[in-house]
């Protein structure tokens, strides 16, 4: 049985489903997965945007910074050409020097510590100069020779000089024939076409330049170093022309290896080019630093949120697992207790409600398909017996070896169930013919009939079983089992160890003994009991040393009803206690009168039940009867069953002490059949033990037996006990009981039970005769 209730089920199956897309570790990554993107997304979003406004920021800069620049170049390069204009003017009129002269007191040369202005002849020999204007250079000389030649402003390469790299602009002097007759010439230092660099708007790494037609920089600055001569190479013709002119393009400058946003502006009018460039490392550090600012910041908010996400996973997952861990606990618990509910836990086999179901669904099924099957009931035979003498746990262990044996002996598709203390069924399904259950019967009862060995002691248990055919002995369920368990007493009534097919006569026979209940309870007041004595006799002298007063029950209708026919039912609704005490007493009467009537004094044995000897009013029945009857009590002898002193050890040493200190003497009946040790039977004040007839009967026969009763001889001898043999029937059994020593005896080889009067005639009888039992 592992079904589950459909509630916990439907509870895992959907548990199961929403843990699987729902549940928290899943759904929290795939939310920190969405959150980390959508904060990468935002992050490279904002930085491109960034970077890309502060491009054009920068390129439009670049633009802005060229056309001033332009501007600037543009204004000086006219004043410097105006300024040679006016010079070759006036020195055509009037001499270099003269003119100089004029020119320098009218205030309209530049200022002689920027410029320097010569009026050279064609020889390249100074005729005029203003400010400090040197011939120092070879190079000077050539191009004044071009600039002779030349119709137009014309700018030299940079010259080095003493006093740094000047650059110098020149003009030929026409004659008025045309031809050149000298040359006006303005030096001015390259540096001062740079001088408008700005480092708050160019920067560090900017760059600001002149470049002149031969793709070399006349003047080049970039920060605070400026270069003169420095060659472009074929830069500007790699310019690419982009859709707003207003936007300078990110060009790597090959001169100094900077990324710039470069402006190259032609001069119309001169033979140059103004050169800006904005670094676009350097305008867009503040956009990159902004940059990785965003970039730090969204690596600290994706650690954040991993971090809080693998808390929150961790969490859930810790939570998740809780859940699983209660819901498997109450699917386990569930199971355990539906397990123990169906099984027995001594066992693990199938309990009794269990075996009601499965009954129901066997009978449902062989309905259905119109089969028969059989229906077996077991109940151990003498179990209660191991139970009281051996304990508890020793009869567990024997339940539990009886339950492995009999799986063993059946197959899988039996059932196989216990239904409390030592009654087991089983179920063999589909038995067309009845005759096919006896082979499986026996096997049952060749299984449990093996030694087993239980507290250091082996022994044998058996087994009764009865019975049942479905449909034949019954269709329902209650039917079937009354009439399996008629059938296994019927089989135990038999002498246990076998088996019974149930049958109609046995229902005839329960109902005699339901009838035999209920006119029990009345036998008592309507005095259909009687007494009748067994004599003991002494083995050596063959005398009757005493009697045991053995019950009968004078029914009005059934006749003469043995004690093993209503003792037990008697034991069962607890009649026994009161019958018990009649016997008591008309034993104890008997016992007077026939002293009153001349017989010697007799020992006279009675028998108590299991029932009777726990019973708190005994020792005080046992009293009165003799009071009441003026019974001497070293004459009476009370027979307790070897189980039941073992019951509870020190209960019986006490009742028996008290027995005792009355004068009562106390014998121990059916001895050997009980698991007492020596040790333990030291302890009871008991005067005899009586072998047990089962025994006797097999003295001659079995050499086990006989070993049994040479020791019970011999442990009574030890402890100094009475010993009397019970049920002796043959002359040979008595002779070897009397080889062995034993001290009395009882039986039909002696006499058999007696009502009071033919005792007493038997007694008289063999007062004066031969004291020798009859053969
Ligand atoms: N086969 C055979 N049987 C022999 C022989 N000699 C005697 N018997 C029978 O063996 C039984 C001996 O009594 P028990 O062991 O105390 O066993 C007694 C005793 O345990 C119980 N019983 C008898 N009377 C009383 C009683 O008054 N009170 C109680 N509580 N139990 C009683 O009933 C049992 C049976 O009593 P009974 O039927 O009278 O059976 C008696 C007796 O008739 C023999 O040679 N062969």
């Amino acid at each position: 049985m592992t079904e589950t209730d459909p509630d916990t089920q439907a509870d895992l199956a959907s548990n199961k489903k929403t843990s699987k897309w729902l549940e928290a570790p899943v759904l929290i990554s795939s939310l920190a997965l969405l959150g980390l993107s959508l904060i990468w997304a935002a992050t490279v979003h904002l930085t491109d945007d960034v970077l890309s406004t502060a491009s054009r920021n920068t390129a439009s800069m670049a633009t802005d910074v060229a056309d001033t620049y332009e501007a600037q170049v543009i204004r000086a390069l006219r004043e410097i050409d105006q300024t040679l204009k006016l010079v070759r003017y006036d020195t055509q009129r009037q001499t270099p020097e003269a003119a100089m002269r004029e020119l320098g007191e009218r205030d309209l040369l530049p200022p002689s510590l920027l410029f320097s202005i010569a009026v050279l002849s064609p020889e390249g020999n100074l005729l005029a100069t203003h400010g400090n204007f040197r011939l120092q250079h070879p190079e000077e000389h050539t191009f004044f020779q071009e600039a002779l030649n030349a119709n137009q402003l014309t700018l030299s390469r940079p010259i080095d000089t003493e006093a740094g790299t000047f650059l110098y602009f020149a003009r030929g002097v026409g004659s008025n024939q045309n031809q050149a007759s000298g040359v006006v010439a303005l030096a001015v230092h390259a540096d001062y076409f740079v001088s408008g660099y700005d480092n708050t708007t160019l920067g560090d790494v900017g760059a600001l330049g002149l470049v002149a037609s031969d793709n070399h920089f006349r003047v080049y600055r970039s920060g605070d170093a400026i270069s003169t001569g420095l060659p472009m190479g074929n830069f500007i013709g790699e310019l690419p022309k982009l859709e707003d002119p207003s936007l300078a393009p990110l060009m790597y400058h090959p001169w100094d290896g900077v990324e710039r946003y470069t402006v190259i502006r032609e001069l119309f009018e001169f033979p140059l080019s103004v050169v800006v460039g904005l670094s676009h490392r350097e305008q867009l550090e503040p956009a990159l630093t902004t940059k990785r600012e965003y970039f730090w910041r969204a690596a600290l908010a994706s650690v954040g949120l991993v971090g809080v996400a693998a808390i929150l996973g961790f969490l859930s997952w810790r939570l998740q697992r809780t859940r699983q861990q209660a819901m498997q606990e109450r699917v386990l618990h569930a199971q355990k207790v539906e397990y123990l509910a169906f099984h027995d836990s001594l066992t693990d086999l199938p309990n009794r409600a269990y075996f009601s179901r499965l009954l129901t669904q066997s009978m449902h099924e062989a309905r259905r398909y119109e089969r028969q099957f059989a229906l077996l009931f077991l109940d151990l035979d003498r179990f209660k017996h191991i139970n009281d003498s051996l304990g508890h746990d020793a009869g567990d262990d024997l339940l539990q070896e009886i339950a492995r044996r009999l799986s063993r002996s059946v197959r899988e598709s039996d059932v196989l169930a216990r239904l409390g203390g030592d009654e087991f069924v089983v179920l063999l399904p589909n038995i067309p013919d009845p005759q096919q259950v006896a082979p499986v019967a026996d096997k049952i009862l060749a299984a449990c009939g093996k030694p087993f060995t239980l507290a250091g002691q082996e022994f044998r248990v058996t087994v009764s079983i009865g019975i049942t055919l479905f449909p034949k002995d019954g269709d329902d369920e209650q039917t079937l089992m009354k009439n399996a368990d008629m059938a296994m007493y019927h089989a135990k009534e038999l002498g246990k160890n076998n088996f019974q097919y149930f049958s109609e006569s046995l229902n005839t026979d329960s109902l005699e003994r339901l009838t035999l209940e209920s006119s029990l309870r009345h036998a008592l007041e309507r005095n259909e009991f009687r007494l009748f004595y067994q004599p003991k006799r002494s083995m050596k002298s063959g005398q009757i040393t005493g009697v045991e007063a053995l019950l009968r029950w004078q029914h009005p209708e059934l006749g003469m009803i043995l004690p093993m026919q209503f003792i037990p039912v008697a034991e069962e609704n607890g009649l026994i206690v009161p019958i018990g005490r009649w016997v008591l007493r008309t034993a104890c009467q008997q016992s007077v009168e026939w002293q009153k009537s001349g017989l010697p004094p007799l020992n006279m044995a009675i028998n108590l039940s299991a029932r009777q000897f726990i019973d708190e009013s005994l020792l005080d029945d046992i009293k009165q009867a003799l009071q009441d009857t003026g019974m001497s009590p070293e004459l009476l002898e009370v027979e307790i069953t070897e189980t039941m002193v073992m019951r509870d050890v020190e209960t019986t040493v006490d009742i028996l002490k008290e027995l005792k200190s009355m004068g009562v003497r106390v014998a121990i009946d059916d001895f050997g059949t009980g698991y007492s040790s020596l040790s333990t039977l030291k302890q009871f004040p008991v005067d005899s033990i009586k072998i047990d007839s089962s025994f006797v009967q097999d003295l001659t026969r079995s050499v086990e037996d006989r070993g049994l009763t040479e020791a019970i001889i011999a442990v009574g001898r030890n402890l100094s006990l009475n010993v009397i043999a019970e049920g002796v029937e043959t002359s040979e059994q008595y002779e070897y009981l009397k080889e062995q020593a034993c001290d009395e005896f009882q039986g039909f080889y002696g006499n058999a039970a007696l009502p009071a009067d033919k005792l007493s005639q038997l007694i008289t009888s063999l007062e004066g005769n031969s004291a020798e039992p009859r053969e």
